[in-house]
């Protein structure tokens, strides 16, 4: 039997047995994010302040492959920060999905969050004072997360030492080992402050405006031993910034706007005929698991684009057209 119907867009007559071809596809697509380290899905944050209601998340879509070194920007007040906490289980999403290396951010105990603070997630904050313990060094900062997720005793005493040596020699911080952040420039303080994020070898670090109080020169430091961490370790790194130079140093940038993924730039290396490589940067705009397209600002204010567009399917693209009053009708 060929039951045929008509097609949307080119009127192509549709048989039985490509619907039927076209639904086992669908069945067997895997899962939204399978193997995404992080997925957000549909995320939603309202806060409540003196009864007002903020929707600082808005249905936000994000994966983000394990090993990535990415960044995230956008204005003041899209959202950055309330993603950050999520992402940190700081804070609790009000609907929506999202998960980190297995864990569900919805759905832990007071056990599995303390667990999934300590060791899977890593924090860097953009003040330097909030990173690091006054009282201690910067070895016996990175110790500290070490020994506060349980391993006690001589040999784990000594395996801590080893370690913290390691990171901060590994972050160009090896001879701040013995001094107090006093005794650091803020760049020293964060480097060390990136050490103690990687101390219990989480899967994933997120710093939120790292250079944010940094001269230029110090934040390209800070911003070079995230890649180091990220190269050496594969650790994930997510940076939230409004530093072009952090937000043009790595291969994705992810912009939100009005608490959603708006847009996002990928850049690759190309090699031209004489040899010369050169970083090519292309941005896309995101389109949501519901097919939902937020067009750029200045596009939409350049043709004047209000409430609606006509769309036009062609065979390789989407064409957008504003929306213009139909001429008069002749008599
Ligand atoms: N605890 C809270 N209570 C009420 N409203 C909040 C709270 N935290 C954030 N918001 C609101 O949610 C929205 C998003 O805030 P968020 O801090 O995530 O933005 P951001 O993109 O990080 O901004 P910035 O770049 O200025 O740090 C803002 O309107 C903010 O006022």
């Amino acid at each position: 039997m060929t039951n045929t119907t008509e097609g949307g867009a080119g009127g192509a007559t549709t048989t039985l047995a490509d619907l039927e071809q076209r639904a086992a596809a669908r069945r067997e697509r895997p899962a939204y994010g399978q193997d995404a380290l992080i997925t957000c899905d549909r995320l939603v944050r309202i806060f409540t302040a003196d009864g007002v209601e903020v929707q600082a998340l808005q249905g936000l879509d994000l994966l983000v492959a394990k090993g990535e070194l990415m960044a995230l920007v956008g204005a003041s007040g899209s959202g950055k920060s309330t993603l950050l906490n999520i992402l940190a289980g700081l804070d609790v999403p009000t609907a929506g999905a999202a998960s980190v290396g297995g864990y569900d951010l919805l759905d832990m105990d007071a056990k599995s969050r303390l667990r999934y603070r300590r060791e899977v997630v890593g924090f860097v904050w953009q003040q330097t004072a909030r990173n690091l313990l006054p009282y201690l060094t910067a070895a016996q900062n990175v110790v500290l997360p070490m020994q506060l997720s349980g391993r006690d005793g001589f040999r784990a005493k000594r395996l801590h030492a080893a370690r913290a040596t390691e990171l901060l020699t590994m972050l160009g911080v090896g001879y701040c080992h013995d001094r107090h952040p006093g005794q650091m420039s803020g760049g020293e303080q964060q480097r060390t402050a990136i050490a103690v994020a990687l101390a219990n070898s989480p899967s994933l670090v997120l710093a939120d405006e790292p250079t944010g109080e940094l001269d230029s020169a110090t934040g390209e430091q800070v911003f070079a031993a995230f890649r180091t961490a990220n190269e050496e370790l594969g650790t994930t790194v997510v940076v939230v910034t409004h530093d072009h130079a952090v937000a043009d140093a790595v291969r994705r940038t992810v912009a939100i706007r009005d608490g959603r993924t708006a847009s996002e730039v990928l850049r690759h290396t190309e090699i031209d005929e004489h040899g010369q490589e050169s970083v090519v940067a292309r941005e896309y705009a995101t389109v949501d698991r519901a097919g939902r397209l937020q067009l750029p600002r200045d596009y939409t204010a350049a043709l004047s684009i209000e409430n609606r567009v006509l769309l036009e399917l062609e065979s390789d693209h989407i064409g957008v057209w504003p929306d213009r009053p139909a001429p008069p009708e002749q008599d």
